[in-house]
């Protein structure tokens, strides 16, 4: 999307002429008559505002040239947000490494970032994405036409024996090793895991029996108008990688998430244990999406099972590859995206073919505009 000038049209209180700055405002006016007025002024101003409106005008063609100046830049502050234009690759951000230039980046440390990058890109219109850490995204070679947001919400307070109160960007891998060792049972299965905890939540995240769901207690989120919602876990819906959030119209993002956990003297033994089976069974090292589809319900056979009985065990297509040791773990050894997509259908026609099974990704696509 182009900027057009009407985007960087600001109101008086974004130009940092002080209100009681009268001698600078005439200034402004004299130099520049020729520009009609384009905003309205405050009350208190209101007995000026025939000689003032002139003023208002020039300076807010000023902020314009200067807004579309730095947003042409490579490198950009806007709402006290440090913005990168069309520089950031999203091979970068995500665990399978694949994915072209987004037009716009930033990182948010806190709620009130998150609340000023999601604002910025509302104002003008941007669509935006917020990401994790990318480890169940498939993103495009073309990139993406709009604002990719990473969350590095990721603080994290006990507040009470068992309850953890955490920022969204928190490494969900680092909270299953944290509360396991701290002696606490339900999150076990959450080292190894290389998304966050805000991603976990969004796709309730589960694997040795165990989900995130259960865990919850309750949900911080951002709405899209700007509100702030804690939602209580009896409130909020959840079933095999789905939950509430991928169906709430409004959200912008989840912004925290506070588990309680009950004690267990062996979930440091628990965990580990899962870990090491999550090594002897998936390629950690490669660079995958974890699982591609998910099980599909009620026949007992997961998906993995069904692509290796397909013959499909590391089987490549151009550089994409079904790993070797996990079936459902596609691997890129130097793919493109168009490579992938094309081994996920191959994948999909030829389970169907030989089981009649509708494998469903797990994994999200990210189109390009
Ligand atoms: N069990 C396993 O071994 C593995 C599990 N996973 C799971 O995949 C998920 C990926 O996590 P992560 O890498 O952080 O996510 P990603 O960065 O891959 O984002 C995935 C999707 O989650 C949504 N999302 C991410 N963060 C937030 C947030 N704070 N608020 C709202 N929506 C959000 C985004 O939705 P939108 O597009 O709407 O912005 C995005 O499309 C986790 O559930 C992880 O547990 C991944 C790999 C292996
Ligand atoms: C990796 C993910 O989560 C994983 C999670 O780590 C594990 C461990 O609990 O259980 C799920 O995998 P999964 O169902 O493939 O679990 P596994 O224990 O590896 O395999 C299940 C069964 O399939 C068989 N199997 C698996 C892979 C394969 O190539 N061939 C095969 O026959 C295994 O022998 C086993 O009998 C989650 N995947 C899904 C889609 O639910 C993810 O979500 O990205």
């Amino acid at each position: 999307m182009g900027f057009t000038s009407d985007m960087f049209v600001r109101p008086i209180s974004d130009i940092k002429i002080p209100n009681h700055d009268y001698k600078t405002i005439f200034k402004t006016a004299q130099q520049c008559r020729q520009h009609p007025p384009q905003i309205s002024l405050y009350a208190s101003h209101y007995h000026l505002m025939k000689r003032v409106h002139k003023a208002t005008t020039i300076t807010t063609t000023c902020i314009l040239k200067e807004e579309r100046d730095r947003c042409s830049s490579p490198s950009f502050t806007s709402h006290g947000l440090r913005f990168i234009r069309g520089k950031k690759l999203l091979s970068e951000l995500s665990t399978w490494r694949i994915g072209g230039p987004c037009k716009y980046f930033v990182q948010v440390f806190d709620r009130n970032q998150l609340l000023s990058a999601i604002r910025y890109c509302h104002e003008r219109s941007i669509r935006f994405l917020i990401i994790g850490k990318g480890s169940n995204c498939l993103f495009d070679d073309a990139g993406f036409d709009g604002c990719v947001i990473l969350n590095r919400i990721d603080f994290i307070e006990e507040t009470k024996p068992g309850i953890y109160r955490v920022g969204s960007g928190y490494p969900f891998n680092q909270l299953g090793v944290r509360c396991s060792n701290d002696g606490f049972t339900g999150l076990e299965f959450a080292s190894g895991v290389p998304g966050t905890v805000g991603g976990g939540a969004f796709m309730n995240a589960g694997a040795n029996g165990q989900e995130i769901s259960d865990a919850i207690y309750s949900v911080e989120i951002l709405q899209t108008d700007g509100r702030l919602e804690t939602i209580n876990r009896n409130d909020l819906a959840f079933g095999y990688r789905k939950s509430s959030f991928q169906d709430m119209q409004d959200l912008a993002a989840i912004v925290a998430v506070t588990f309680k956990l009950k004690p267990f003297p062996s979930a440091r033994e628990q965990q580990k244990e899962y870990l090491t089976k999550r090594r002897l069974s998936q390629p950690l090292g490669e660079r995958s999406a974890g699982s591609v589809f998910k099980n599909p319900e009620g026949i007992g056979v997961s998906a993995g099972e069904l692509i290796e009985k397909a013959g499909l065990k590391g089987f490549r297509l151009g550089n994409a590859k079904i790993s070797e040791m996990h079936a459902n773990f596609f691997i890129n050894c130097g793919s493109t995206s168009k490579d992938m997509i094309e081994l996920i259908n191959l994948v999909k026609e030829k389970v169907k073919d030989k089981f009649k099974v509708e494998l469903r990704e797990e994994i999200q696509y990210v189109s390009p505009i």
